[in-house]
């Protein structure tokens, strides 16, 4: 059930009735005379919670958060808070909430929510609408970033001061921000917006999980884990839809829209995420102690210079090994999503965000 941070809005209306304590399940107006007149109405922002984001710290500082962002924004707009019970439910209450006419979606919390709440703008590959606000309409995306990596910031400079956060979405400059997509050889198509990456880094972000309540250092420890057994491996790439070509002793290969990865690499450090296209970095032939050297370029993102270092900007790549193991970890905004064969493409300018 909605759990409302100003007094219950007219406009929205709790609709499942859920543990309070968890998913805000919202229902937003489908009133006509506010889908005939959508300019005059007032707009619903939906804030979409994850409690449990930087080992709970996210959470506290939402609430301490509540009557500032109360302040600054309640006579603009109706706010709905949406706190999420648990793994991908942020992607249900974003769907919901844009289909409810929501004007925009709010992600609280790190590079997790943000990435779950990118992909409740989308259904089996396609934008989710709004039901009742005719074809116009569209939601816009916000962040507040509050997360242990909060990487997806960090390519706009932007540091985890929430109150800088509301600023910006009080200001409402909105741009057009390139959305990643990748498909795996079954399911529906996933999105990105940060850094999609294959094999060490990959498997290192799925060690880093284990062990975030020692913040950033998790992806340094996730780093070392993920050598121990580690192969560089002979992959295929086949960029733009051209010819399939083979690239050697793949340590990683990573895919930006944004710059930064595990807690502050600047990993594809050319990207930008307005721009269209995504930034494709492989690192080649890296060993444990080729890591450790270079571990400070990478954070400078100065390592494009570094043998065996290589970048290309490219509008799609699908990427499989030439010798199928089915063993090569694939993620996307530090999330798990599977193994190889995958394909990587832009959606460019896909949705509005607030920045
Ligand atoms: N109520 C919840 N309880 C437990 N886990 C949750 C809950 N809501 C969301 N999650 C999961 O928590 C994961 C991590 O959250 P988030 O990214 O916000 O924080 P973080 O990992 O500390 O930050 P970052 O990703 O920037 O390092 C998300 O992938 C999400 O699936």
């Amino acid at each position: 059930m909605a759990s409302p941070a100003a007094p219950m809005p007219s406009l929205i209306r709790p609709r499942a009735s859920r543990n309070q304590s968890q998913l805000g399940s919202v229902s937003l107006s489908s009133d006509n005379s506010a889908s005939t007149a959508s300019s005059r109405r007032r707009r619903d922002f939906v804030f979409v919670v994850n409690p449990s984001g930087a080992n709970g710290r996210t959470g506290k500082q939402w609430t301490q958060l509540l009557p500032h962002l109360r302040t600054r924004l309640a006579d603009k707009c109706n706010i709905c808070e949406c706190i999420t019970s648990g793994p991908s439910d942020a992607i249900d209450v974003t769907r919901e909430a844009i289909k409810d006419g929501a004007d925009a979606v709010i992600a609280v919390g790190g590079d997790g929510t943000l990435h779950e709440v990118v992909n409740g703008f989308f259904r089996k590959g396609s934008p989710v609408r709004a039901l009742d606000q005719g074809p116009d309409h569209l939601t816009a995306l916000g962040l507040i970033p509050l997360g242990t990596g909060s990487d997806f910031a960090r390519t706009f400079g932007w540091s985890n001061d929430p109150r800088q956060a509301i600023d910006r979405i009080v200001k409402g400059v909105k741009s057009k921000l390139d959305i990643g997509m990748i498909e795996g050889p079954n399911g529906d198509p996933h999105f990105f917006v940060n850094v999609a990456d294959i094999h060490l880094s990959a498997k290192a972000g799925y060690f880093a999980s284990m062990y975030k309540r020692f913040g950033n250092l998790c992806y340094v420890i996730g780093a070392l884990r993920g050598f121990w057994g580690h192969n560089n491996r002979d992959m295929r790439i086949k960029v733009n839809g051209g010819e399939w070509r083979t690239v050697d002793k793949v340590t990683a290969l990573c895919v930006g829209n944004a710059k930064y990865f595990g807690g502050g690499m600047k990993i594809t450090p050319t990207v930008d995420p307005f721009s269209g296209d995504l930034e494709v970095v492989i690192l080649q032939n890296f060993k444990w102690y080729t890591f450790l050297l270079k571990l400070h370029r990478l954070y400078a993102g100065t390592h494009l210079e570094v043998k065996d270092v290589s970048s290309m900007r490219v509008q799609s790549i699908e990427v499989a090994e030439v010798v199928p193991n089915g063993d090569i970890f694939v993620q996307s905004d530090g999330e798990h999503f599977g193994f190889l064969p995958t394909k990587f493409s832009v959606l460019p300018g896909a949705v509005d965000f607030f920045c």
